[in-house]
């Protein structure tokens, strides 16, 4: 299986999954200077009901939070996208120490973690997993974590890490709205992309929001007590550096609004 070790990790997943050395692979880095602004590209609109969300999971590779996409209660539109996108799930990525952790980086800088807000097109798709492997089948929302004050609302998550503690292990996570874990300017970059971990399907629009939200290094630390491994496993396996580099951009051109 998969992982981020030295033996299982980012640069071993084509061998089970040869779509790692497509031509619309993810994370990318981000140049802010090459950016083509588009005028067809309007504001993005993000409404998410705090009542879709149902658990919190460790599914062995990050932390997630899956919402109740059997209607269109929480969706992203406009932006890139032709029609709404139902909210499926958000989880994390992060590093080990200050600087890095994110996967997309600008200008060749990372940062301490990032978000991901995962969306599918619910209009042109009957499933999740149908989308996933769609050209134009998902929209994620890519938000960076910089390191510096407490965040107000990043502690609801926060909070609940040690009940999912070990891979496999889940619990009841309601009435969250994840809007509360957006910067105040939505100003954005797109491009067409990938899934960031296997099957690293070639089904992403990607909208990458320019402005960080700011959590602590405490705050941080506390998605280190998670583990890559399940209780039963001996070796002890802490959840970190959970982050795919930077893939070659080819072809694609990144857009920005004007
Ligand atoms: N990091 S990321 O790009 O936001 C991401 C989101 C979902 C997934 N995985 C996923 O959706 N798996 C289900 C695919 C079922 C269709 O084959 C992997 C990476
Ligand atoms: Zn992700």
């Amino acid at each position: 299986h998969w992982g981020y070790g030295k033996e299982d990790g980012p640069s071993a997943w084509h061998r089970h999954y040869p779509v790692a050395k497509g031509s619309r692979q993810s994370p990318i880095d981000i140049i802010p200077d090459e950016a083509r602004r588009d005028s067809s590209l309007g504001p993005i609109f993000l409404k998410y009901d705090r009542c879709t969300s149902l658990s919190i999971a460790n599914n062995g590779h990050s932390v997630v939070v899956e919402f109740d996409d059997s209607d269109d209660r929480s969706v992203i539109q406009g932006g890139p996208l032709d029609n709404p996108y139902r909210l499926k799930q958000f989880h994390f990525h992060w590093g080990g120490k200050g600087c890095e952790g994110s996967e997309h980086t600008v200008a060749g800088v990372g940062y301490a973690s990032e978000l991901h807000l995962v969306h599918w097109n619910a209009v042109k798709y009957t499933t999740y997993e149908d989308a996933a492997t769609a050209p134009d089948g998902l929209a994620v929302l890519g938000i960076f974590l910089e390191q510096g004050d407490d965040h107000r609302w990043l502690h609801t998550i926060t909070d609940v890490l040690y009940m999912v503690k070990f891979k496999g292990s889940a619990t009841n996570f309601k009435g969250f709205n994840p809007k509360c874990l957006l910067p105040s300017n939505l100003h954005y970059w797109t491009y067409l992309g990938s899934l960031t971990t296997p099957p690293l399907h070639e089904s992403v629009i990607w909208i990458v929001l320019k402005e960080p939200i700011v959590v602590s290094e405490k705050q941080l630390g506390m998605f280190r007590i998670l583990q890559f491994s399940g209780e039963e496993e001996d070796q002890r396996m802490r959840m970190e550096n959970n982050f795919r580099p930077p893939q070659p951009l080819k072809e694609r051109i990144l857009k920005k609004r004007c």
